[in-house]
């Protein structure tokens, strides 16, 4: 179905951006990143809301295949636009190590593809505050920040997982605060998350938000309420569930079996795309996520884990590599100082990075 101006508008009919936000104007005094946590909520869920209506009108044309061979969409650009207008509307100065930029969406052969970003991403903004076509270009490059150690900046991965997003499976708008290098502030919007795993037909689009020293949440999109979240209470790793990638080229599945065997695991592993895994093993659906390097050259990308690592931290779990060592995501945009990634609730962690390297590490 093609994306026309009119059903856009219908089915993004918001409040005014401006009054959405000004309510927070009154939190600037406020410490323990409450402002950075209530901004960054709603920056995640109206970003997940386009990619909810893109999903439901995405045609062939509005997918791109970029260098490294993955794919991106309008709603990736889209999204990203948005949560950075937020960003820079309430913190003017921070800076954005953001997934995308707008290189494919110049000149000519970025005409049709730049026009839809430009109508999707105002269809979400108020009357009083639509962008013009370069306004939202330099708001998605406004994600092209190095990172590093100093100071504060934002990590964004528009739509993680964007191979689940166009099979229609599991994908999440994240978007992290890094301060000094260490993130501080975690939100997760999963659009295709059940609220319940236990009732996978339920209510579905989840929402996960933590932020360091203060526990680990949940909500619905559509509720404001939110739940405390933990580990499950497993007592051996034999009782363990364990996730990975639905993307074999993501995480080694071969190794995980072995893995899942020297753990005397029995039960199948759950496959998700995106850092709904990290999600799932924090509210206790499952218990491990491992992500097994398939090559020695892939280099893990800051966004593609620091929102997941508070939350899994700040739910009672541990995150490290596969040699041991916590994510460092104060050497730039990618994690170049770690190997591989695993998850789990703290208490087995050192028998399952035992198990890891049993197996990764064998003559
Ligand atoms: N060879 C590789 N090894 C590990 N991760 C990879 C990879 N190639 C791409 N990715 C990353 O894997 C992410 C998806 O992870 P998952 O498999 O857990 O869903 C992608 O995020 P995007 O979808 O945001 O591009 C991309 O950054
Ligand atoms: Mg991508
Ligand atoms: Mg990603
Ligand atoms: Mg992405």
């Amino acid at each position: 179905m093609m994306l026309t101006p009119a059903r856009y508008i219908v089915l993004h009919k918001r409040k005014a951006f401006s009054s959405s936000l000004s309510k927070y104007k009154t939190y600037s005094a406020m410490s323990d990143y409450a402002k950075e946590r209530k901004v960054a909520i709603q920056a995640v869920l109206t970003a997940s809301t386009v990619c909810q209506s893109v999903f439901q009108h995405l045609v062939a044309n509005e997918t791109l295949t970029k260098n490294d061979k993955s794919p991106v969409t309008v709603a990736d650009f889209s999204a990203q636009a948005i949560i950075n207008t937020y960003l820079q509307k309430e913190f003017e100065k921070d800076p954005i190590v953001g997934e995308e930029d707008s290189k494919d969406l110049q000149g000519d052969a970025g005409k049709a593809l730049r026009e839809k970003v430009v109508f999707l991403t105002n269809g979400v903004l108020g009357d009083n505050e639509k962008l013009t076509e370069k306004q939202i270009l330099d708001a998605i490059d406004r994600g092209n920040y190095g990172g590093g150690s100093k100071g504060r900046h934002w990590a964004l991965d528009p739509i993680d997982g964007t191979k689940g997003f166009l099979r229609g499976g599991q994908y999440a708008v994240c978007l992290a605060l890094i301060v000094d290098g260490v993130v501080q502030v975690g939100v997760i919007g999963c659009p295709n998350l059940p609220v319940d795993h236990k009732h996978p037909e339920g209510n579905r689009g989840s929402l996960f938000v933590a932020v360091r020293g203060q526990g680990a949440f949940q909500r619905s999109f559509t509720d404001e309420t939110e739940k405390p979240i933990h580990f499950s209470d497993i007592q051996s790793t034999e009782e363990a569930t364990f996730c990975e990638s639905v993307e074999a080229a993501h995480s080694s599945h071969g190794d995980a079996v072995e893995i899942a065997k020297e753990l005397g695991i029995t039960g199948e592993p759950v496959r998700m795309d995106s850092q709904a895994k990290y999600c799932s093993i924090a509210r206790g659906d499952a218990d491990i996520y491992l992500r097994l390097p398939t090559s020695k050259a892939y280099v893990e990308k800051i966004w593609d884990h620091a929102s997941g690592n508070v939350l899994v931290t700040e739910a009672g779990g541990r995150v490290t590599d596969i040699d041991g060592k916590p994510l460092d995501f104060s050497v730039g945009r990618t994690l170049e100082k770690n190997k591989g990634v695993i998850a789990s609730k703290s208490d087995i962690h050192d028998k399952v990075l035992k198990a890891v390297q049993k197996v990764l590490f064998k003559p």
